[in-house]
């Protein structure tokens, strides 16, 4: 048996016309800041990745660059100016902040109806609650996947690999939102193989290569790799061991090709969705 691949290229690029398409009936195109501090070489690569979506689906896009012995005053002088800034739709830190800054707090400085990655903890007691705020983009872009191969969500049991803010805490809320059961499991969990194995969606969010073996997948399960991690051959690849995972399920999503341009698309996205509010479409 072979699974069938999720094409998140593709996927991703109807995504992006769809936005484009709306993005060009509004008064002004929408406009979205996308700061970096320092030189981390897989920042830059995400980066010039996003602006290129900018152009490309009609969005404008305004490059910050800070050094890497940036302050955190400076950061926070630079968010507030693009909060005030009524042009700018959208406002993306890009993550990892150098050590020395304190990520959580500036996180919590940017204008939540401005926070398109969702990560702001306005939008998080949204996501958690009423729903309506952004949501981060790599877990809605899953959901995306799903959806878009008609995977029935509902009643399926989720396991999810991974706990961290940006991936799987807030997918947790989403697939629940979706009327999934949702197992979370981490560092910590022992005989993960138990809950594995009885995974109707396998989500691997954890940051190790090849990490998720053929023995640890239920025959014809969707499994969803989140990872960008480079093997012993300096190739990107996911968390999962695609090659003999996909002798054991129904779907699975390549790296790259897979999750990596849904987390784009669905920026693209939300920076839409911002630019409508802000001039009064809904
Ligand atoms: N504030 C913030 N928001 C983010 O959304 C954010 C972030 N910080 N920091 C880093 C992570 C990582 N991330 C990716 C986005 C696209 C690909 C992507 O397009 N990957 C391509 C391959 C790219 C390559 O060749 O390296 C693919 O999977 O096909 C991967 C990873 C967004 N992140």
């Amino acid at each position: 048996m072979s699974a069938q691949i999720i094409d998140g290229k593709a996927i991703a690029k109807a995504i992006r016309e769809k936005t484009k398409a709306a993005a060009a009936r509004l008064r002004r195109a929408p406009a979205l800041a996308v700061v970096m501090v320092g030189e981390n070489p897989a920042s830059a690569v995400y980066v010039r990745n996003k602006v290129r979506a900018c152009n490309e689906v009609g969005i404008t896009s305004i490059e910050h660059r800070l050094p890497q012995d940036c302050t955190d005053e400076r950061l926070l002088e630079v968010i507030k100016a693009l909060n005030e800034d009524a042009t700018v739709d959208g406002i993306l830190v890009q993550l990892p902040l150098p050590e020395h800054m304190h990520a959580g707090l500036i996180l919590e400085t940017i204008d939540p109806n401005k926070d398109v990655d969702g990560f702001h903890i306005y939008n998080t007691g949204k996501l958690v609650t009423t729903g309506g705020g952004f949501k981060p983009c790599t877990p809605a872009g899953i959901i995306e996947l799903l959806k878009a191969i008609d995977y029935p969500i509902e009643g399926k049991h989720a396991v999810i690999l991974g706990r961290s803010n940006i991936v799987g805490k807030p997918l947790a809320m989403l697939m629940l939102q979706e009327n999934a059961t949702v197992t979370m499991t981490h560092s910590h969990t022992p005989n993960l193989k138990h809950y594995t194995l009885d995974a109707d969606i396998l989500v691997a969010a954890i940051g190790r290569a090849k990490y998720v073996k053929a023995d640890m997948v239920k025959p014809g399960a969707v499994v969803i790799d989140v990872g960008t991690n480079r093997d012993e051959n300096g190739k990107l690849c996911g968390d999962v061991d695609t090659q003999a995972v996909q002798e054991v399920a129904g779907w699975i999503t390549p790296v790259p090709g897979g999750v990596g341009p849904m987390t784009i698309a669905m920026l693209m996205h939300n920076t839409l969705i911002s630019a409508q509010k802000r001039q009064n479409i809904f």
